[in-house]
């Protein structure tokens, strides 16, 4: 043997034990739990060939199969997927500070560079900027000061409905556009005069919308990290092209402000309804995190995130609701007859009638239910290997939280193919959004729950009371609506929804 075969042998021998005590190191520490079970996929590929566009259709199917908690090899990374109440209690709950992490796509790490608050790693940095967002922006006093910018917006979408009274009116995005207007305005209502708001906004939708789909498209560079150098399908490229474009607006809407408190004598928001730009930029030089502090990189990020986890979620979710109701004309007849007891007939909604619109509120827990926005919630990434169900769950492998499954389960829920709201009204049980009943989680649960739920149930359920209080809604002739859906970040619905407003009174 030659020397160089020697000192070869020597290293491969070095490498081999050192990687057989770390696997039994592992090992032990793992102890005796198996791995779930789970379909087999290719070599290298794993399951990800076979995967379909419907991703909770196929999770659901393959729950039937495998059990409620079952492993998939997706390229090199590790998934579970886990589908019944007991077992997401055991994460969400029983072991919330393990699960309370995240693994950013790279899209996502493109957008906002994970520094917002939905990709940022559970620690320090992700609690302080969600206790920003949540004691500052989302206080109840907050909340109650910027109704008048809600109001403002929801009072503009009357009046653009109300010029075409009798014509088709594509609902997604006339209520994408009502709800990113009325994010934009929360964010920034007093800052800019109402023109360029509207330019602004236009821009901004444009870009939201691309955002939001790249961020939603399965990119083989978050399954093969080794391969994310070479971005084979040009996602972070696409990404990386739309962001200067938002960053611009960010940055020219908050140069704007900083004008404007400059003038003022320093503080943000006098004399103004509170936006949350302002909030946000009276808190700037705060500590964040283990010593980075809150500059306008952070600014920037959480406003994006408020931006892309705020419109397509609620526009979502209204267009659902408008869907359902269309197609099911005697749901319709109750909801409006609540509206006009409640409101009155000469009266507009406002936010504080929404505590007394009980059935309006079990029509949209029941569109939560059957087409929730994210029915896989947000993938978790455990902190460190566990067991849930008896079955090992390694560090860092990727969990999905299957709630469509729950929302179909026929255990549950009776027939829950049909859209049956009445299943939500009190007396038959208590479903709130907080997540306190783990079979109903459209907002998620624990550490990280939706931030910003009580803001979103208010966007929601006062657009929806305005629209339907204010006008009568009718499908074009010979149409039929399509609930179909069609995966995503966000569940869209498949077929954009027309429909034809009348004066209701
Ligand atoms: C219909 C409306 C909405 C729905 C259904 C919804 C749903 C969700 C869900 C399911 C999660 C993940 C929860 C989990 O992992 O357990 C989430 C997180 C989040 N949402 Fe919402 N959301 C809505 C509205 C909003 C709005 C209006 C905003 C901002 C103004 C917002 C900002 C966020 C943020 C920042 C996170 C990340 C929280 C974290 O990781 O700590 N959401 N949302």
């Amino acid at each position: 043997m030659d020397g160089f075969s020697v000192v070869a042998l020597t290293v491969i021998s070095i490498l081999a034990s050192v990687f057989w005590c770390s696997w039994k190191f592992k090992k032990s520490k793992e102890g005796t739990a198996p791995y779930p079970p789970g379909p087999r996929g290719l070599p290298i590929l794993g399951y990800l060939p076979f995967l379909h566009v419907n991703l909770h259709h196929q999770f659901t199917e393959l729950a039937k199969k495998y059990g409620p908690i079952y492993k998939l090899q997706l390229g090199s990374k590790l998934c579970m997927v886990i589908s019944s109440p007991a077992l997401i209690k055991e994460v969400v709950r029983d072991q919330d500070t393990i699960f309370a992490n995240r693994d950013p796509p790279v899209a996502a790490i493109a957008a906002t560079g994970g520094l917002g608050i939905l990709w940022a790693p559970y620690g320090p940095y992700w609690r302080d900027m969600r206790k920003l967002f949540v004691r500052q922006m989302l206080s109840n006093n907050n909340l109650q000061a910027s109704y008048v910018l809600r109001k403002e917006e929801v009072a503009k979408v009357v009046r653009d409905v109300s010029k075409k009274i009798g014509k088709p009116i594509e609902i997604g995005e006339m209520v994408f556009i009502t709800e990113l207007n009325v994010i934009l305005s929360l964010l920034w209502g007093g800052t800019i005069d109402a023109e360029m708001r509207d330019r602004l906004g236009a821009e901004f939708r444009d870009k939201v919308s691309k955002l939001v789909d790249l961020l939603g498209k399965p990119n083989v560079s978050d399954y093969f990290p080794v391969l994310a150098k070479f971005d084979v399908q040009g996602i972070e490229k696409k990404m990386r092209a739309v962001v200067p474009g938002v960053e611009e607006i960010l940055d020219s809407v908050i140069d704007e402000r900083m004008k404007m408190i400059a003038a003022e004598g320093g503080k943000s928001s006098a004399g103004r309804a509170k936006d949350f730009l302002g909030i946000l930029l009276d808190l700037k030089e705060q500590k964040v995190g283990e010593g980075s502090s809150f500059g306008l990189t952070q600014i920037k990020a959480i406003l994006m995130d408020i931006v892309l986890g705020g419109t397509d979620t609620t526009a979502t979710i209204v267009e659902w609701v408008m869907a359902e109701l269309l197609h099911n004309p005697d749901i319709m007849k109750k909801v409006q007859e609540e509206l006009t007891d409640v409101i009155g007939e000469n009266n507009a909604a406002e936010e504080f009638h929404i505590t007394k619109l009980h059935y309006l509120d079990a029509v949209v827990k029941e569109t939560f239910r059957l087409h929730p926005p994210l029915p896989l919630l947000i993938p978790r990434f455990p902190s460190q290997s566990c067991v849930v169900g008896g079955y090992m769950i390694p560090k860092h492998s990727q969990v999905f939280l299957n709630m469509w499954a729950i929302s179909m389960d026929p255990q549950i829920w009776e027939n829950p193919s049909e859209f049956r709201p009445d299943r939500f009204l009190k007396k038959n049980g208590n479903f709130d959004y907080m997540g306190s009943n783990v079979q109903y989680l459209p907002f998620g649960s624990g550490r990280r729950v939706c931030p910003a739920l009580p803001l979103g149930e208010k966007m929601v359920m006062y657009l929806l009371a305005t629209l339907l209080h204010t006008f009568e809604w009718c499908l074009p002739e010979r149409e039929t609506v399509d609930v179909s859906e069609k995966f995503g970040i966000v569940m869209r619905k498949k077929t954009p929804l027309f429909a034809i407003p009348y004066n209701r009174f």
